[in-house]
């Protein structure tokens, strides 16, 4: 049977999705954030579904490029990187991400954060079309199932009082018992069995304290600390030094790919980096400096899903590790994730995954953890379907927003409980 893949509507919708009071090194999260959800349908009505960041910037370039699509195919993706998106670069270069530590801010990262998105629409609605999950057409899945790690955060009970917000029933976690508590009840809901705790919040002395106490609540489970560049490298190598016998690896301790090279230098701890390798230009001086040892790939800002197969072909090459980061996401971008780890053969790390602090999704049936992993669906495309009333609702909260939380900003965010509050300025300690 012949199909027509040629795309026939593009249709885009920013959401405003809810998210705990989760701490990191910049400030605390919004009580709601921005994603886009995108949608390509064909002329034969096959609908492929993609997610990705929904910040203003994000949707500036997310819309012209919707209108230029129709007529195209979904079978051609290389055109549709081939398709200039005029970035302001002035509006990136140099600047700080408030919403995020992604690392680098460049005209071409922002072009592969929207591009991503479509590029795992135009594979989904290319599944559905054909039969075939994606990880069939990325060259078929290797396992059944992708392990993910806990993503453990500092967290505050609720909200600053007077904030519309969602609630949440994980509690506090501001210390080492209240970071132990919440790894036990991510692992009783979900089945974790490695942890990561998000760093860079407390003087390093209390995040080690709060390393040893999951290590001697969970003996023997890989552990990661990832400060998102907060310490200097003497204060890397001293934590590398404290909790070398217990971790997996270090995550970004230090700031850049210098830094980053001279803690490696003094540690066997291995490094992992979400912010010192973003792009595959960083890739050279890091690995010829062997500033990571493992990589952790965003196919958001990698652009999708087959740049991360490159990606990791290209640290397989160098030996270095592959595995994956994880901002605020919905079940979309879970499901491509989990697509696409499915086909690396050299994924020894368990994944990273906000998933579980996201209360609300636009799915119909939400991804489940089982043991720590996600089942790789063999349905069509990404094998999950849209729940269009629960679109229209997040949708109607994005609608609703004056402009104040549809571009995620952590640090204004602390503003409101700490009015004082300012980025801090790196190393902090
Ligand atoms: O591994 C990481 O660096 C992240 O996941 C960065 C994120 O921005 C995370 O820290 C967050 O959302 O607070
Ligand atoms: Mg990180």
């Amino acid at each position: 049977m012949t199909r027509d893949l040629t795309i026939a509507e593009v249709r885009l919708t920013p959401i405003l999705v809810a998210d705990p009071p989760l701490l990191n090194t910049q400030g605390v999260h919004q009580p709601y954030t921005p994603r886009l959800i995108v949608e390509l349908v064909t002329a034969d009505g096959v609908t492929g579904f993609g997610e990705t960041y929904g910040d203003t910037k994000y949707l500036e370039l997310a819309r012209p490029l919707a209108e230029r699509l129709t007529g195209r195919s979904v079978m051609d993706v290389n055109g549709l990187f081939g398709i200039d998106l005029g970035v302001d670069a002035s509006r990136v270069e140099g600047q700080v991400d408030a919403g995020g530590l992604r690392g680098v801010q460049s005209a071409d990262k922002l072009r592969l954060s929207v591009l991503s998105a479509f590029e795992v629409a135009c594979l989904d609605a290319q599944g559905k079309a054909l039969g075939l999950p994606v990880h069939a057409l990325l060259g078929g899945k290797v396992r059944d199932s992708v392990e993910y790690s806990a993503y453990l955060f500092y967290k505050w009970a609720r909200h600053p009082a007077g904030v519309a917000c969602e609630q949440d029933d994980w509690g506090a976690a501001l210390d080492p018992a209240g970071v132990v508590r919440q790894a036990r009840l991510l692992k009783e809901r979900h089945g974790f069995t490695s942890f990561k705790l998000k760093g860079g919040v407390f003087p390093p002395d209390e995040e080690v304290a709060a390393v040893r106490a999951l290590a001697e609540a969970f003996p023997g489970h890989p552990l990661r600390l990832d400060p998102n560049g907060a310490w200097s490298v003497e204060t890397s190598l001293k934590v590398a030094k404290e909790l070398g016998d217990v971790l997996e690896y270090l995550e970004d301790p230090a700031l850049g790919t210098a830094a980053m090279a001279e803690v490696s230098a003094g540690t066997a701890v291995p490094l992992a980096t979400n912010m010192c390798v973003t792009t595959f230009g960083e890739i050279k001086e890091a690995f010829t400096r062997d500033a990571v040892q493992v990589v952790l790939c965003d196919h958001h800002y990698w652009g999708g899903l087959r740049n991360t197969r490159q990606l990791a072909a290209v640290c397989a090459a160098f030996g270095v590790g592959v595995s994956m980061h994880s901002n605020t996401h919905l079940g979309i971008s879970l499901a491509a994730m989990t697509q696409v780890a499915a086909t690396v053969p050299g994924l020894h790390h368990a994944c990273d995954s906000h998933y579980p602090w996201q209360s609300e999704d636009v799915l119909t049936e939400r991804l489940r953890f089982r043991d720590g992993r996600v089942a790789v669906l063999d349905a069509p495309g990404l094998g999950v379907e849209l729940d269009r009333d629960e679109l229209a609702r997040l949708h109607r909260r994005w609608a609703d927003d004056d402009g104040a939380l549809r571009d995620r900003d952590d640090a204004a965010a602390m503003r409101v409980a700490e009015p004082g509050w300012r980025q801090p300025v790196m190393p902090r300690w």
